[in-house]
């Protein structure tokens, strides 16, 4: 007999897709999607390139509107919610794209100051120093509040978006390709950036990545998107007996192997 766990022992829901479908023109790229995320997990959304997974975030996050289908974040329903519910919602995650995203004309400082700047009543003194917390929160030096995004290496500006992304401090954040373009020492001083956050803070994170290491090193669970839609749940052990021809040369190939050699894995 199954058991079921009491509902306060039932892990919360954050993230409810159902039904999720998303097309550009005749290309339907997600059909009957469906996918929860869970309060506190970590959770790797992975898939061949092309299989929409930065569609996948920007349709969560109100960036591009899906064809069919219903979005609950935080237990509103995200497309029929009112532009005031939109907006308190925003300010309950964060987003870092890809390249940061950073406003190239303000300093890192000015950058992560934008999304403050909407908190009403908040003294501009106050603001800069939550800011300069949130930069130092991103393992950046105190100096790098003042430079422009065109002063810093790759790896600084990607923290330095998610210095903004944490500005609000957000229940959930979305990390798309967090480790792209860095080197493996940069990848992995990230990957520990994003465990030790969302473990102190109880964030949730949603991260899209094709890297192996970032997944075993800090998922607590990943998410397959394929035939479009999310094929597969489950935790990186899981993913080794799914029997699917993309997940088997994912999870099975040699990098895959090189990656379970090498990392501390977060999970069982
Ligand atoms: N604005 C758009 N207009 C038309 N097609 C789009 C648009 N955005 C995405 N697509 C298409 O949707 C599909 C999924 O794109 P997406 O960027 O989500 O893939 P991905 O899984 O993130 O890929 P990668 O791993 O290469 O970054 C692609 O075929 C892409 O060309």
């Amino acid at each position: 007999m199954t058991q079921v766990a009491p509902a306060s022992l039932q892990p919360e829901l954050v993230i409810g897709l159902r039904g999720l479908r998303n097309q550009f023109g005749s290309h339907v790229v997600h059909d009957n999607l469906d996918l929860d995320v869970r309060r506190g997990e970590i959770l790797g959304v992975v898939g061949g390139s092309g299989t929409g997974k930065s569609v996948l975030l920007r349709s969560i996050v109100g960036l591009q509107r899906p064809a069919a289908g219903t979005v609950t974040v935080l237990g509103t329903d995200v497309l029929s919610a009112s532009e005031e519910e939109r907006k308190a919602l925003e300010a309950r995650w964060g987003v870092m794209f890809q390249d940061g995203a950073l406003f190239s004309s303000l300093t890192v400082r000015e950058n992560v100051e934008v999304p403050l700047r909407a908190v009403p009543g908040l003294d501009p003194a106050v603001r800069v120093a939550l800011a300069d917390l949130k930069v130092a929160m991103a393992g950046l030096p105190p100096l790098a509040g003042d430079k422009y995004p065109s002063e810093l290496s790759g790896g600084m500006r990607k923290r330095a978006g998610l210095a903004r992304a944490l500005a609000l401090d957000p229940e959930i954040v979305f990390l798309d390709e967090p480790t792209a373009g860095l080197d493996p020492i940069g990848a992995s001083a990230f990957d520990a950036l994003i465990l030790r956050l969302s473990r102190s803070m109880g964030l949730t994170v949603f991260l899209v990545t094709h890297d192996l290491d970032t997944l075993h090193a800090v998922c607590d669970r990943v998410a397959v998107l394929a035939e479009k839609k999310v094929l597969v749940t489950g935790t990186m052990r899981e993913m080794l007996d799914v029997d699917h021809p993309w997940v088997r040369e994912y999870f099975h190939g040699p990098r895959a192997r090189a990656a379970l050699g090498a990392a501390p894995i977060a999970q069982d």
